[in-house]
């Protein structure tokens, strides 16, 4: 058999926010003319691959999927009443990943090791186990993918009296572990045990799904931290597609037919990503301040994902708001109960802003197509990234800061948030200001941009 020259194998956290990333690293590597191997337990390999968005499909071909075989796991609904917002009900599969994936990952590595000069193991970052898999190999090696922003290593690396950089610019970063639950603290821990024992010495460098155009100042305080010194650092994002036109071989959603009726930057899409659910009182008042407002929308109405996606019924506890709802936002609004196309509607010259949890995917995905943010932060890094978008970015106007996560946001306060960026002249400010950034982003995807540079720097060095 001819021996091959490079395997490229993603090793992606299993939940969606992670998964995407990965695969768009994937198609990346793919379209460069690498042979792409994308190993994850079986849901979470058909989850990754039926929420690809921005690619034509067909894409999706020239990666080898597979599937690794972990124990079963519950995959119980979450709970919108819980008291913390932390997506607690995926954590017994995370464990069972943990637990599982390195025995058959070791048997796949070891097969691409026979046929392939070297294999470059592309790990999330929580998946330490895959990079001490590589490290055991004669010709693998390993980098890791950091999916949040860098400047949220900066911040909780430096807790305490805080990093120059930001007290420099007044930003405050909470405890790392004040948005988790104990739980997946606990699960954090003992999935890092490993790293934290041989210093992250499996790790040949971090590709980061970010962009010098948004964190220079953080991605260059990074290496002078011990625990990346000598570490190579790739900063490539953002990860997902830039899009201009309609995604070539991709039936349309419905509401990308109401958005083409629409004035231009008139629709404020109101999404929370794929681990929070709302309970029932903060959606009456969502859904009043929407009504009061009077402001054109899309709110993508659903709870956080199962552990498993396709355990779901596809029955939403939702369906019965909209019906009412509907009939009384009749022409000003759409509420998207199932998958929405945030790419594609973010990407719409009709949607003016986006209402988010700011979720690292939302953000990069809303300021990349030069849409600016009303920040309502629910758990883990996203208090982080509100600080970033609404105080040093200055591309966000604040729902309403994390501490008050256990209470529930009236209408009136957030129909003004929504009337500030979508009607005065500090909202107009706003969004030219991420307008100028999402050009900047673009520009750094470019052929001559940085971002573009970094691909193409761990591109060139993993293939040396
Ligand atoms: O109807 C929907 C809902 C979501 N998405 C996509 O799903 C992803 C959601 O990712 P993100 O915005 O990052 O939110 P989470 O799903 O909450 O992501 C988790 O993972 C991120 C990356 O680590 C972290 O920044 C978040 O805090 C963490 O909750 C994005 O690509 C969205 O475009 C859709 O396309 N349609």
């Amino acid at each position: 058999m001819a021996m091959e020259s490079v395997a490229f194998v993603a090793v992606p956290f299993p939940a969606q926010g992670h998964l995407n990333q990965l695969m768009d690293l994937s198609l990346l590597a793919a379209s460069r003319g690498l042979s792409v191997h994308y190993a994850a337990p079986a849901a979470h390999v058909r989850q990754a691959r039926s929420r690809v968005h921005g690619w034509d499909p067909k894409a999706v071909d020239s990666v080898h999927f597979h599937d690794l075989d972990v124990s079963s796991f519950e995959s119980p609904a979450p709970d919108p009443t819980a008291v913390s917002p932390f997506p607690s009900h995926l954590i017994p599969m995370f464990e069972a990943f943990t637990a599982g994936a390195r025995a058959p990952l070791a048997v796949l590595l070891a097969s691409l090791s026979a046929t392939h000069r070297r294999v470059v193991v592309v790990y999330d970052n929580i998946n330490y186990f895959a990079a001490l898999e590589a490290a055991r190999l004669g010709n693998g090696e390993a980098y890791g993918l950091q999916c949040v922003a860098m400047s949220y290593n900066v911040a909780w690396l430096s807790a305490g009296p805080g990093h120059q950089v930001l007290r420099d610019h007044g930003l405050q970063a909470l405890p790392f572990d004040a948005p988790m639950s104990k739980e997946f603290m606990e699960y954090m821990y003992r999935a890092t045990v490993e790293a934290r024992e041989d210093g992250g010495a499996a790790r040949a460098g971090l590709v980061v799904n970010t962009c010098r155009v948004l964190e220079a100042e953080f991605i260059d305080a990074i290496p002078e931290h011990p625990e990346y010194k000598g570490q190579k650092l790739f900063p490539v994002g953002p990860l997902n597609p830039l899009l201009h036109d309609a995604v070539p071989g991709k039936t349309r959603h419905e509401c990308m037919d109401w958005l083409d009726a629409q004035p231009p930057a008139s629709v404020l899409y109101v999404s929370f990503g794929t681990t929070s659910s709302l309970r029932g009182e903060q959606i009456a008042e969502m859904a009043a301040a929407l009504k009061g407002s009077k402001q054109r929308f899309i709110w993508v109405l659903r709870d956080a994902d199962r552990a498993d996606i396709f355990a779901d019924s596809g029955e939403s506890r939702h369906a019965k708001l909209p019906s009412e709802f509907t009939k009384e936002t009749e022409g000003t609004g759409l509420v998207i109960t199932g998958w929405a196309p945030q790419l594609e509607i973010l990407a719409h010259g009709a949607t003016a802003a986006f209402m988010s949890h700011c979720g690292w995917n939302s953000a990069l995905e809303s300021l990349s197509h030069g849409k600016p943010m009303l920040a309502w932060p629910m758990h883990s890094d996203q208090p982080w990234n509100a600080e970033l978008l609404c105080k040093y970015l200055r591309v966000a106007i604040l729902v309403r800061p994390w501490e008050k996560h256990s209470e529930v946001v009236p209408a009136d306060a957030i129909q003004k948030v929504i009337e500030e960026a979508m009607l005065s002249e500090n909202g107009t400010a706003v969004r030219q200001r991420a307008k100028v950034l999402g050009d900047a982003i673009r520009a750094s995807m470019a052929e001559g941009g940085s971002s573009r540079k970094g691909l193409d720097d761990f591109i060139a060095y993993i293939t040396r």
